[in-house]
């Protein structure tokens, strides 16, 4: 029998890897990290105070680590949502490839705008023109998530527990479509 890989969530701000992550996890009955919250317990502070204190640059030390730990445990019994930005190092894409299925869950800068402006806990878009910003990143980073995906998943106009249906479903197919080639 294959061994189950865990599951890692990649995407924009918005994309929903938080809320989908929890409920596939749930489904699957894997634990559940969310690589924010992991981040934050370990320095004992909140994201925006990392931001503001160390700058992104040390957030994103703190992230490649967190990374790292938890991917490479070769336990294979986790789902882990990962921040929007975790595809901009390569070493962080290299641990991602080798270590898990990753999910790349697509939205639209329209649906991100929207699902990320009730909340102000997201330092890189504390600015005056969130929607430039969230633009600019989807150029820059759609073509990384597409390059460790395994799976690409649409999220645009769908209930998040549909999502979770949709995307536990493309993880089963993947998964007997592996066992029947090896
Ligand atoms: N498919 C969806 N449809 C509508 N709202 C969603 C969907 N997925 C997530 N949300 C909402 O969007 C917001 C951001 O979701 P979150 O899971 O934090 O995204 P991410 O972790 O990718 O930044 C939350 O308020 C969440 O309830
Ligand atoms: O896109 C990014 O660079 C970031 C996304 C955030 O996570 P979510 O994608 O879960 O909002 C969080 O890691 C941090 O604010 C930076
Ligand atoms: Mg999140």
């Amino acid at each position: 029998m294959i061994k189950a890989p865990n599951i890692i969530l990649v995407g924009p701000m918005g994309a929903g890897k938080t809320t989908i992550g929890r409920l596939i996890s749930q489904s699957m009955g894997k634990a559940f990290y969310d690589l924010d919250k992991v981040i934050e317990d370990n320095a004992g502070a909140d994201i925006p105070w990392i931001f503001e204190r160390e700058g992104e640059d040390g957030f994103r030390r703190r992230e490649t680590q967190a990374l790292a730990a938890i991917a490479q445990s070769d336990t294979g019994d986790c789902v882990l949502a990962t921040g929007g930005g975790i595809v901009m190092r390569e070493e962080n894409r290299d641990i991602l490839r080798d270590n898990a299925l990753v999910v790349y869950l697509y939205a639209s800068v329209a649906q991100q705008l929207y699902r990320t402006s009730k909340s102000t806990h997201r330092p890189l878009l504390q600015t005056g023109d969130p929607k430039a910003t969230l633009k600019k990143l989807f150029e820059v980073r759609d073509p990384l998530y597409r390059e460790v995906a395994t799976l690409i998943i649409e999220t645009d106009a769908r209930h998040p527990r549909s999502v979770a249906n949709k995307v536990l479903d493309a993880i089963k197919r993947h998964l007997k479509m592996e066992s029947t080639v090896s």
